[in-house]
């Protein structure tokens, strides 16, 4: 069926249909998002997160929003309120303004948007494939630089198939590695506060039947320093012109850790996450602070199997909990992207992308 992904598709009602990530990787369960409202509920309080996916839902919440309005400027005021749901994640911007671009003149405004929704995530997913190719690549390169056989990659946060459709990006290429036959493990950060990393990474990683291994968010460095760390690969929720990237906080701290014990860091991500209209991304890419009960609480199931939240700091202690911190241009690599990789500075970026 056209529109249909892992992470999300639409359901045979013609409904938006997600993977509710926050029950995971305890429960596997599916939501359906009916309404405009249900749509920014689900990208705010993460039931779907990840910069690509968070742009997918975004894509076809124009289509949901456009099933509850009669004309294109009513549409506006709603396609604004997704475009506010976060504010970190530039596919979000993107998949809205480019939804609106192409339904302007539309004289059927459910099916154009169904269309042109299924259309972008398809182009994603597509765009995803490649990075897994160039990815995986790199992995064979440094393989085959440091004349080894196996490889052990650091991750931070969740860039799998959860988070961009429909291969992820950063894990993209280590799916790929394995599927080339490369022996892969990972290192797979927690990424507190959410635990993106234990819990939907490493979920991720046992599906596919990836060794890997959960590590505090403080062990990268020790390891690296040890020379247990081959490559490090990230996703990303913006790239500025710059080369600059925002991606899940504790990223920059990975990137400083391997700069100083020279571990290649790579960043993967697809052309939808650079923002060419920030020329300097550490000073201005606007970083999300969430609530402090994020860092206060911490979610697992009990012995009856059921979720729940637990307070793990004292109850009156205040907290500040930011969602993503900016990486130099300095300290990376190179960006894997949908059209090979390219060096994290303007002139390449620009040359490849703008
Ligand atoms: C490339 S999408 C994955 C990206 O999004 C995550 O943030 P969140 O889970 O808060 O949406 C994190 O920055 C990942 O690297």
């Amino acid at each position: 069926m056209q529109g249909k992904y892992r992470a999300l598709r639409l359901n045979e009602n013609g409904f938006l249909e997600v993977i509710d990530q926050t029950k995971l990787p305890f429960v596997t369960e599916s939501k359906v998002l009916k309404t405009t409202n249900e749509v920014v509920e689900a990208i705010k309080d993460m039931t779907v997160r990840g910069a690509g996916v968070i742009g997918s839902v975004a894509a076809f919440g124009i289509y949901t929003a456009c099933m509850e309005v009669n004309s294109y400027d009513e549409l506006k005021e709603k396609a604004l309120l997704i475009r506010e749901s976060r504010p970190t994640a530039v596919n979000l911007m993107w998949a809205v303004d480019k939804m609106m671009e192409l339904l302007k003149d539309s004289t059927d405004l459910v099916a154009d948007a169904k269309k042109y929704a299924i259309e972008l995530n398809d182009e994603e997913a597509s765009e995803s494939q490649n990075i897994a190719k160039y990815g995986a690549d790199i992995i064979e390169e440094i393989l085959k630089k440091k004349n080894k056989t196996s490889i052990n990659i650091l991750t931070h946060c969740n860039a799998g198939w959860l988070a961009v459709i429909d291969e992820g990006t950063a894990l993209a290429p280590i799916y790929e590695a394995a599927k080339r036959g490369i022996d892969v493990h990972v290192w797979v950060d927690e990424t507190r506060p959410r635990n993106q990393g234990a819990s939907l990474t490493a979920w991720e990683l046992t599906q596919s039947k990836i060794k890997h291994t959960i590590i505090a968010d403080n062990t990268g460095g020790h390891l690296m320093q040890h020379g247990m760390v081959d490559m490090v690969i990230t996703g990303a929720d913006r790239v500025s012109a710059n080369g600059d990237v925002a991606n899940k906080i504790g990223t920059y701290l990975k990137a400083l850790a391997a700069f100083d014990n020279d571990v290649p860091f790579y960043v993967a991500i697809p052309a939808s996450t650079f923002d060419f209209e920030i020329r300097d991304g550490v000073k201005e890419i606007p970083i999300e602070l969430r609530s402090e009960d994020e860092v206060k609480y911490m979610r697992g199931v009990d012995s009856n199997g059921e979720v729940r939240e637990v307070l793990i700091t004292p109850k009156d202690s205040p907290a500040i909990n930011y969602g993503f911190d900016v990486t130099p241009a300095r300290l990376i690599s190179g960006l894997i992207t949908d059209k090979g990789v390219c060096k994290a500075n303007y002139e390449e970026i620009k040359k490849r992308f703008n």
